[in-house]
Order: structure tokens, then C-alpha cells, then sequence
């Protein structure tokens, strides 16, 4: 196959992900009620990553920063797919309302012990922070991205051998082009939209970063991976 993407219908788009989901090993219970949850609560529930997404969420790292909690489903995903490393998880919100949804979920499924969430922005938050980790989830606002990624290089956040993983770099297929998501209802196309010109800024610019190596992978809403050269 020359491409990187099959040309999927909208149709074809969810067949592809039931089966995806039907023969992929499950997510826990816990996840699964999590996900139920804040899907019934929450209005803006898109924002929460899939179940197959929290199903990847497996990578064997010790020290993990998430920027963006939401409702702290992926930081449940992080902390049940680090079983084995034990990794300290670090996840950064801004919203009262969504820090008070997490760290309520958090208490429920007992992993305080190994998930720490910083309120505040997660520009000012990401300058206070010190260590190195080697795993990194930029999944917040997505016009934050930019900044976000040059602090953690400028301070060296991510480990030698460690990874960035963007979320959602695709916004929705509309950092591709304005025409290449017409599912997109107009309640949340101009919000799309716009993510998505920051995002092909960010995308655009960040290959021409010579500190860095990235590949932009087709999967789920687009991710970009991201690691030191040479590394
Ligand atoms: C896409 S959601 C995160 C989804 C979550 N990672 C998951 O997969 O379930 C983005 C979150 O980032 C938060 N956010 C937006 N701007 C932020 C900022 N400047 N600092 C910290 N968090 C921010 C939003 O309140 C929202 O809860």
C-alpha cells in the first residue's frame, strides 16, 4: 500500500472502528464505567479520548505528564497501562468544573496514589515543573499546543529516550482542509476549524525544529509522535 490512509466513507469509518473495538483485548470495568459516565455527563463528552484509545494507552514508562485532564479518563487509561512500570502520573486541567469531575473519580478508583493533578493553566504549570519524563500527552487546548511542546523542549521535560504523544492533531480532518470533514454539525465546525489552522501551524512548523524527530500517524483523530534526535 503506497498511502498511509485507506479512503474510508463516513459509513465505512464506523464499521472500521466497531471492529477495531470487537477484536481489540476490552478496557477494564473501570475504565468502561468511567467512559459510560462522562459520555451521560458531560455535553462536551467528544473531548474524552475512545475506548480503543484508552485500550493503547499501554507504554511502559516510569514518569508520565498529561496536559489535559478532562474527566480523568485517560489519566485512568495511563494508570491502568502503567501497572507494571508503576509510573507517577502528572495531569494538568484548567477547568473547576472538569478538576472537580477528576479528582472525584480519581478518590473513586483509589489512584492517588500514583496520579497527581496541577490546577491552573498549563503553560504557567509546565514552567514550574522540573524532572524529566518519558512519556508526555498533550491532549488541551489545541491553540496551546505550539507553546506547549517548545517548553518542554526548552526545558528538557521529555527524557532522552522519552516520547510526546499530541492528541487530536487532525481536528476532526479540518487542519487538512475546510472540506475534508462535512460530518462536522456547524454547532462545533467553527470551533474545529479553528483548532484546526493552530494545529497546521504547530504541525508545520514543528518539522522544521532541528532538536526533534515526529511522525504524524493517521490514527484516531491524528497523533503525533515525538522524540529527540538522535536520541
Ligand atoms: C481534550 S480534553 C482532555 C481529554 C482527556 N485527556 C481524555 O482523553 O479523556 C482537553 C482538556 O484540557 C483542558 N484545558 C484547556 N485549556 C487548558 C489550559 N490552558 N491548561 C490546562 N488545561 C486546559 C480542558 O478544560 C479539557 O478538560
Amino acid at each position: 500500500m503506497l498511502g498511509s490512509v485507506l479512503p474510508f466513507t463516513e459509513d465505512v469509518a464506523d464499521r472500521v472502528s466497531e471492529y477495531c473495538e470487537t477484536r481489540s483485548t476490552p478496557i477494564t470495568d473501570t475504565l468502561q464505567k468511567h467512559w459510560e459516565y462522562t459520555r451521560g455527563k458531560f455535553s462536551d463528552a467528544d473531548k474524552m479520548s475512545s475506548r480503543l484509545q484508552g485500550a493503547w494507552m499501554i507504554f511502559t514508562a516510569k514518569d508520565l505528564l498529561e496536559i489535559g485532564c478532562f474527566s480523568g479518563y485517560s489519566a485512568l487509561a495511563w494508570y491502568e497501562g502503567t501497572k507494571e512500570t508503576q509510573a507517577e502520573i502528572v495531569t494538568l486541567e484548567l477547568s473547576p468544573k472538569m478538576i472537580a469531575a477528576s479528582r472525584k473519580a480519581f478518590q473513586e478508583y483509589g489512584v492517588d496514589d500514583r496520579v497527581t493533578l496541577i490546577e491552573g493553566p498549563a503553560d504557567e504549570t509546565l514552567k514550574t515543573l522540573t524532572g524529566a519524563f518519558d512519556l508526555i500527552f498533550v491532549d488541551a487546548n489545541k491553540d496551546g499546543y505550539e507553546n506547549y511542546v517548545k517548553i518542554i523542549l526548552d526545558q528538557k521535560l521529555l527524557s532522552p529516550n522519552g516520547i510526546i504523544l499530541c492528541d487530536n492533531v487532525f481536528a476532526r480532518g479540518l487542519t487538512i482542509g475546510a472540506d475534508c470533514a462535512p460530518w462536522v454539525n456547524d454547532h462545533i465546525r467553527q470551533y474545529w476549524l479553528s483548532c484546526g489552522q493552530a494545529l497546521d501551524g504547530f504541525n508545520t512548523r514543528l518539522i522544521q525544529d532541528p532538536r526533534v524527530e515526529v511522525v504524524v500517524l493517521p490514527v484516531f483523530d491524528g497523533v503525533s509522535q515525538i522524540k529527540w534526535k538522535d536520541s
